[in-house]
């Protein structure tokens, strides 16, 4: 066991690089994936697989499992049954090897909050293994791109929550990874910088990259993702190509068919604005 720790054994300044033998592996495969807190199953034995190069959308409800089954899948948050492999390695027996390769954007993110953003990336970058050149250039640039060059004095800990997705995504690019797992990425930024994420995730994928996204914006989603899973109540409710899952309507409409909410009646808060 390689331990799940942060630092890594990456060479100076390189960025991770594919194992030999895995250019056909799934970006990630997970294989009846379990979770129970109490008495409560959050996730049901899921099966899922992500090839490479894909932008893959999770979608579920409030409750659904969703950040469960993302925590599970990179490492953070231990299954109570069931494997992950990230590119065919491990990612709980290999940790640290799968680490190099990953990208994460957790939900709610926990970050050294007394320091500005350049300080955060310098120090994960170095944690990461990372030579200081590489890192204050890529520190420069991913300031620039994420808008957040001008909150240069700024400490996290004084950040928006837009600003802090913002510094998390670009924590999670920083060491070149080839798979960025995005827990509600999109949540509380702002059209103009959501249009940049976006632009710098499709580049990302166009590169060879793969992203995992959580979101509750079908739009977002459908206008991303090509591949897409619906989880309610800790399992898949539907799972494969966008198209082949929203069947010809929207993924809203395939949402709500699948999650089946129902529409309260007139008589429900009826007190409310009376
Ligand atoms: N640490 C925990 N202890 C106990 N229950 C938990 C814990 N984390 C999650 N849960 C429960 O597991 C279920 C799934 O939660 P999870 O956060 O994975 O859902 P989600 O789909 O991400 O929801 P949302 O869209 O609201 O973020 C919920 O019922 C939640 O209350």
């Amino acid at each position: 066991m390689e331990g799940n720790h942060m630092t890594s054994s990456m060479p100076q300044g390189r960025s991770a690089h594919l194992p030999e033998g895995s250019e056909s592996m799934p970006a990630l495969s997970i294989a009846g994936l379990h979770k129970v807190f109490g008495d409560m199953v959050a996730v049901n034995h899921i099966d899922l697989t992500v090839p490479q190069g894909s932008f893959f959308g999770v979608v579920g409800p409030n409750g659904a499992g969703k950040t469960t089954l993302l925590s599970m899948s990179v490492g953070l948050l231990r299954p109570t049954a069931g494997q992950v492999k990230v590119f065919g390695i491990d990612v709980w027996a290999k940790a640290i090897r799968a680490k190099t390769l990953l990208g994460v954007l957790p939900d709610g993110l926990a970050l050294p909050e007394r320091l500005t953003g350049r300080e955060l990336l310098t120090f994960l970058g170095r944690l990461r293994g990372l030579d200081p050149t590489t890192v204050a250039q890529r520190s420069e640039e991913l300031l620039a791109v994420t808008g957040l060059t001008k909150a240069e004095r700024t400490l996290v800990i004084d950040y928006s929550t837009g600003m802090r997705k913002k510094i998390g995504l670009a924590t999670a690019l920083l060491h070149n990874p080839k798979l960025l797992v995005l827990d509600e990425p999109f949540e509380a930024v702002d059209p103009v910088s959501a249009s940049t994420l976006k632009t710098i995730l499709q580049r990302f994928v166009a590169a060879g990259g793969t992203v995992v996204l959580s979101s509750h914006v079908m739009a977002l989603v459908e206008q991303l993702c090509d591949s897409v899973a619906v989880i309610a109540n800790g399992s898949v409710a539907a799972f494969g190509p966008l198209d082949q899952v929203r069947a010809g309507r929207s993924l809203e409409e395939t949402f709500m068919q699948l999650v089946g909410v129902e529409v309260s009646g007139e008589e429900q808060l009826s007190w409310l604005a009376s």
